[in-house]
């Protein structure tokens, strides 16, 4: 592709590729400059020129020499839609999930919808890149816009024609995934979280809020989860433009939750659709996973799944990984349970998914990861205290924070728990705690395969330490 095709001016350089780290350009790049929460990137524009870049997309009081000055407002949201010429094709449907929590498990639940279809599905996000038979991680729930793009293209290329993505709050802040269009945006749920980025509530849903007031496509479908208070925020953006809505939940108009039973593996579901009524075995745990579960239905239904067969296949979803994964039982005979939740909501939600089962007590496990909103750690202190049997605050991943810090943030909120530093060492103590009437909940890091401890990944992985612990 010349230079040209992309400014509309007569440059007939060939474009060779993108890049938004200047480490990363090479001749016949098109870099961009942004600033950032570290660094101003435009500080790196001579190298990036000195190494090759052909055009800089920055703002229009950045100083450009050497190369073409692409100057923009907003430069990341330039760069990404002249990246999306670049790397277009893209497959043919995609869809995009926002909200604090269920991103993953919603993603990951259309994925294996659309499979179910018979279409070549794949999604992007906190477990990475996954299609059928691959799993790639990117390091980020919404991958960099290069990193982002190139994937997706790549997925085309594959043949993939369905594609699910994660769409982070930081992401829609740094137009990470801006060029692709989006034929239906999902809204899960809005609570405390990444306030260390947002600042407020109010700027944390606005950043997400930008899915459904600008990303979605004008012809696309918004699928909203009625029952979260700030879906009536989303209906309003999503009217604003005339965008079509499926509503789901007790309080949803086209997929009504009407009720659910927990049964021994799951839960019975009865939903209403079109007038009639569904009765559908949902293989999973937890309230969340039927809120998740109805929100992938939404999403297939949008895109033009038929509404029986998409209800109907949601008796065939498999778990999602360290999302109320049960790792081990322990010799005593208790369910240990591995999941992601690393917020009040989602704390509260994972206990709530497994107390029912609990014929003794609940016995929690958790921290809370450092380099992020420190004021929901007294919180999840205080709601595993108020909602468990027996907690024991550990470390998650304390990054560039003081491990003991962290933990005693927590412990604000649940003074009588019982604080264990080492994680292996918390999980080893609470499996051997557990009686046969117990459940064991390890929550706070899911799948995650490492700790990150200051500039170190140390290998961790917490159904592994359960396995190991209760052999
Ligand atoms: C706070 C945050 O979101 N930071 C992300 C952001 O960095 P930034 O734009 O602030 O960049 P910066 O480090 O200040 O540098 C500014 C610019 O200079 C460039 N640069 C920098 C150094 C250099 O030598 N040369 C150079 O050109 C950088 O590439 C960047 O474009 O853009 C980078 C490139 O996309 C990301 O790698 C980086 O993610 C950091 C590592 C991170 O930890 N992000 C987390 C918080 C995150 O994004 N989490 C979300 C939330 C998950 C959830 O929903 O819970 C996620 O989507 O994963
Ligand atoms: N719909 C939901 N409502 C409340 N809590 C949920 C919901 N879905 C998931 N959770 C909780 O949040 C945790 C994370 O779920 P998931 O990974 O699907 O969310 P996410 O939005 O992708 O998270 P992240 O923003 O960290 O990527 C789960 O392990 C569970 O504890
Ligand atoms: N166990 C992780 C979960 C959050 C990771 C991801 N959602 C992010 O915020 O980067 C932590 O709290 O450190
Ligand atoms: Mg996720």
């Amino acid at each position: 592709m010349k230079l040209g095709a992309l400014t509309g001016g007569g440059e007939t350089d060939t474009v060779s590729g993108f890049a938004i780290d200047h480490r990363k350009v090479a001749t016949g790049t098109i870099f961009g400059a942004f600033e950032g929460a570290k660094v101003n990137g435009e500080d790196f524009i001579p190298a990036a020129v000195a190494s090759g870049a052909i055009a800089v997309v920055a703002r229009p009081e950045a100083k450009v020499t050497g190369a073409v000055h692409i100057a923009d407002a907003n430069p990341r949201r330039k760069f990404a839609e002249l990246a999306a010429r670049f790397f277009a094709p893209f497959p043919e449907t995609t869809v995009a999930v926002t909200g604090t929590n269920g991103k993953t498990s919603t993603v990951e639940m259309v994925r294996q919808l659309w499979r179910m279809a018979g279409h070549h599905a794949a999604s992007i996000g906190t477990l990475g890149v996954t299609t059928a038979d691959d799993r790639v991680s990117t390091g980020l729930t919404t991958p960099d816009i290069v990193t982002f793009l190139s994937n997706v293209a790549g997925l085309a290329r594959e043949g993939v024609s369905h594609v699910a993505f994660e769409a982070s709050s930081h992401g829609l802040s740094q137009y990470r995934t801006e060029g692709l269009p989006v034929r239906a945006a999902a809204f899960t749920n809005l609570s405390r979280d990444h306030l260390d980025y947002h600042g407020t509530m109010e700027a944390y849903l606005d950043a997400k809020l930008r899915l459904f007031a600008e990303v979605l496509e004008a012809d696309g479908v918004a699928v909203i989860w009625a029952d979260d208070p700030s879906s009536t925020r989303v209906a309003d953006a999503v009217k604003a433009r005339g965008i079509r809505a499926i509503s789901v939940g007790t309080q949803g108009e086209t997929l009504k939750l009407v009720s659910r039973d927990p049964t021994l593996l799951g839960q019975g579901l009865v939903i209403e659709a079109e007038g009639k009524t569904h009765k559908i075995n949902l293989p999973l745990i937890g309230a969340y996973q039927v809120a998740n579960a109805l929100v992938s239905a939404g999403l297939v239904i949008a895109t033009g799944g038929a509404v029986t067969a998409t209800l109907t296949a949601l008796s065939r979803l498999q778990p999602v990984r360290g999302r109320l994964e049960r790792a081990v039982i322990t010799r005593s005979g208790a369910p240990v349970y591995v999941d992601y939740a690393h917020t009040p909501d989602a704390l509260e939600a994972a206990i709530a998914a497994l107390k029912p089962h609990a014929a003794g007590r609940l016995i929690v496990v958790f921290g809370a990861g450092g380099d992020r909103d420190q004021g929901k750690r007294s919180a999840m202190g205080a709601i595993a205290a108020a909602m468990a049997d027996k907690v024991i605050v550990t470390d998650d991943n304390p990054r560039s924070e003081d491990a003991a810090t962290i933990r005693a943030m927590v412990m604000q909120g649940a003074p009588a728990a019982t604080e264990i530093g080492s994680r292996r060492d918390a999980i080893g103590v609470a499996i051997a705690d557990a009686g046969p009437q117990d459940i064991v909940l390890i929550a706070g890091k899911g799948h995650e395969q490492g700790q990150i401890v200051g500039d170190m990944v140390l290998p961790f992985d917490d159904v592994s330490v359960a396995r190991e612990m209760a052999a």
